[in-house]
């Protein structure tokens, strides 16, 4: 289907929105209003621009307070409308939205509204122009999209049609008896069809559909059951998403205007109108990759927490860290980030590299050279959001290229192991990337979603969000800070899965490594809230190890402090399935408090 984005939803100038889109490869734009009247581009300029970009103009909008007013208002409304199909002429645009009027003065009367919209489509009509009325949720005396189509059945104008907007109808409800309404109205009268997602909010509706839009698929709506309801109805319109969201105004337009499309590929697969190639779920954790200006900290955190250096890169300065299942490679290259160490390539155990690499690429995540030296093995890589690099790996498969021919043994065994293996990753997202970052995990790694949860920071709130697949042998905890934050406090981190977190931080310490030290106020609540066995509280205390529970089980862990911006932790999973975020103020607040003064 033809793919279209409002330009309301993009930061920027209207050129650079227009740019940004088609980049993306959108097919079509809505003009918004207030981007035209800023624009120093004359009309035929845009519509120029538009055309050698492959854009068309999908719909010029709004109009408002047009319907069911006093008459002399009216009058002046047909006069404004007029100058408007003049420029949308000018344009080349053939559509335009008039949303359902909030004027103070505006009558609850259809059979007004329908004489006014039909009066008005008549002027429109000379114009080859179409008139898509849209219900705003917040409409004075027409809310809701039934309602819509009602007056427009009413005024019966072939120049007249309804314009559906599913943040308008989802925020009302979407039982499915609500949602039956639009199966009455036929195809060719669904003039547009505007889409939007949002987070599930209890809130004062225009407010919410100002600010919290977000692309299908970022929010709790169900916008593909819309969709196919609309399709059944024989629409053959664009797809076209109108957000209104107050961090993608702000956020670079080039990556936002690829996390839309990307939600229209993705929306599409799900109502079956295209079949991108299927997920390949990653089956495990193969390697984390730490790139470091300084081999020497991070490796002697390595080694007390267990880990023995096993193998090396045959050509680049990489070292592989092993213990049980758990791989870190540590690279030193040149090219490693002047700003200390970091997290930046994860290995995703694959049931098939390649395919996982097509289904990444139809959606539009940049795929990496598969080869970075002639000697190494070829591997399919792809870059998140974030920059991390995911690389599809096939180690137990003989007949795929692996990673690990590429790394020479250096003898060292790894010994008994206190660490079994990568519980979870957790990665901390640029501000504005973390509603396109879940998007991505979801829909090019077809992994599941958690409902995302807020932790409180000393200095702001981060929002956490998990992602895994369904045996929880890959686990990822994306989350963000409301504003740009401090790496060496929001740093990735690591979490070792061991089944005696006591006995591993206790060698952990005996080996040299330092704890995070918790506060004695935790440890009080801790008795407050759980009876813990004699002693078993104090070691804790000792050891700086948290706890927490769930109906699932308990969860007993620690943390290193922060190498760079990386640090580890070791968790005890019992049975437990969350991420300890009871105990995350408490770990950040300690991790401030350890922050180095600069
Ligand atoms: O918030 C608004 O006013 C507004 C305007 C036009 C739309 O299409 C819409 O859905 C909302
Ligand atoms: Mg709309």
């Amino acid at each position: 289907m033809r793919t279209s984005i409002a330009t309301v939803s993009l930061s920027g100038s209207l050129t650079e929105k227009l740019t940004a889109a088609s980049r993306a490869g959108f097919d079509g734009v809505e003009i918004f209003e207030n981007d035209l009247l800023a624009s120093p581009l004359t009309p035929e300029e845009i519509r120029g621009r538009c055309a050698d970009l492959g854009l068309t103009i999908d719909l010029y909008q709004p109009m408002r307070d047009i319907e069911a007013v006093p008459s002399d208002e009216f009058g002046r409304n047909l006069r404004r409308a007029r100058h408007k199909f003049e420029l949308m002429r000018r344009l080349g645009a053939d559509t335009v939205l008039v949303c359902s009027s909030v004027h103070p003065l505006a009558v609850d009367d259809d059979a007004l509204a329908a004489y006014h919209l039909r009066q008005l489509a008549d002027l429109a009509q000379d114009f080859g122009i179409r008139v898509a009325y849209e219900a705003l949720a917040w409409g004075r005396h027409v809310s809701t999209y039934d309602h819509a189509w009602r007056i427009v059945e009413a005024a019966d104008h072939p120049a007249l049609g309804t314009c559906l907007d599913s943040f308008h109808i989802l925020s009302r409800g979407s039982e499915p008896k609500s949602l039956e309404g639009i199966a009455d109205i036929p195809g060719e009268k669904i003039f547009f069809l505007q889409l939007a997602d949002a987070p599930l909010l209890a809130m004062d509706v225009l407010q919410w559909s100002r600010h919290y839009r977000c692309f299908p698929g970022q929010g709790g709506f169900d916008v593909a059951d819309l969709v196919r309801r609309v399709l059944q109805t024989g629409y053959d319109g664009p797809l076209s998403l109108e957000v209104f969201n107050d961090v993608f105004r702000q956020a670079e337009a080039g990556p936002t205007a690829v996390d839309a499309h990307r939600s229209l590929l993705v929306l599409q697969d799900a109502v079956g109108v295209s079949t991108p190639p299927a997920p390949v779920v990653p089956t495990g954790v193969a390697f984390a990759e730490l790139v470091t200006p300084d081999a020497e900290p991070i490796s002697a955190l390595l080694g007390a927490l267990g880990f023995t250096r096993t193998a090396r890169h045959r050509s680049k300065p990489v070292d592989l860290w092993q213990q049980g299942e758990a791989r870190v490679l540590v690279n030193t290259a040149g090219a490693a980030r002047r700003d200390g160490t970091g997290l930046a390539a994860i290995g995703l155990e694959s049931p098939d590299p390649a395919a996982a690499a097509r289904r990444a690429e139809a959606l539009l995540a940049p795929v990496l050279p598969r080869r970075r030296a002639l000697e190494d093995a070829p591997l399919d890589a792809v870059e998140a959001p974030d920059g991390t690099e995911l690389f599809f790996c096939a180690t137990d498969r003989p007949e795929l290229p692996n990673w690990r021919t590429d790394f020479t043994d250096v003898g060292h065994e790894s010994g008994t192991p206190g660490v079994m293996g990568i519980d979870h990753l957790a990665l901390v997202q640029p501000w504005h990337h973390f509603d396109e970052a879940t998007l991505f995990h979801r829909s090019v790694l077809g992994l599941h979603a958690q409902e995302s949860v807020d932790v409180a920071d000393p200095y702001g709130l981060m929002r956490s969000r998990a992602v895994t697949n369904a045996d929880g042998s890959v686990r990822i905890a994306l989350s963000v800070g409301a504003a740009p934050t401090d790496d060496t406090v929001h740093a990735q981190h690591i979490a070792l899965a061991t089944d005696d977190v006591v006995g591993a931080a206790r060698r952990f310490r005996e080996a040299g490594g330092r704890v995070l030290p918790i506060p004695g106020n935790y440890y009080d609540d801790l008795a407050a809230r759980y009876e813990f066995a004699d002693g078993e509280l104090e070691t804790y205390r000792e050891l700086g190890i948290l706890y927490d529970r769930d109906p699932h089980g308990e969860f007993r862990h620690c943390y290193t402090v922060t190498v760079g911006r990386v640090f580890f932790e070791l968790v005890q999973r019992d049975g437990y399935r969350g991420y300890g975020a009871q105990n995350a103020p408490v770990r950040l607040a300690a991790q401030h408090a350890g922050r180095p003064v600069r």
